[in-house]
């Protein structure tokens, strides 16, 4: 599966923490991330991840292009709630592309857990067939 981890300032530590706590099955998959977030994940846990630019100057742009072109499965974005975000629109915009294309996506640790087990368990696996069927 392609993966996106996106974490706002105020989420990183969690997303570090998440990604640490769950390295042995993210490690299966692609992993994509907006770019201080990947940094940040590659050097806590050594994932190999590929960045996006930062949220800021467009990454979450260019991770909706990914699932407008249907080659992004999951979105995990730990938003903090309790900032302003410059670039509101862009993140606006990423969440309802997931929606327009039915790209399974949590904005939290505590669905980030659910998503996880639910990724392990192969609950998203009807993502390789619409893959496949577009191909
Ligand atoms: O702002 C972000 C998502 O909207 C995250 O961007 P960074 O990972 O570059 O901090």
């Amino acid at each position: 599966m392609k993966i996106s981890l996106i974490a706002h300032d105020e989420k990183k530590e969690a997303m570090i923490q998440f990604a640490t706590s769950y390295q042995h099955i993210l490690e299966k998959h692609d992993l994509f991330a907006t770019g201080t977030t990947g940094k940040k994940i590659e050097e806590a846990t050594g994932l190999n991840v590929f960045r996006f630019e930062s949220g800021p100057l467009g990454g979450d742009q260019q991770i909706g292009a990914k699932i407008a072109e249907n080659k992004m499965d999951l979105v995990i974005f730990f938003r903090d709630p309790l900032t302003a975000q410059p670039h509101e629109p862009d993140i606006s915009a990423l969440m309802r592309l997931c929606d327009v294309y039915q790209i399974p996506l949590v904005t939290n640790l505590a669905g980030a857990e659910v998503m996880i087990r639910a990724l392990k368990a192969g609950f998203f696996d009807w993502r390789n067939l619409v893959r496949e069927n577009e191909d």
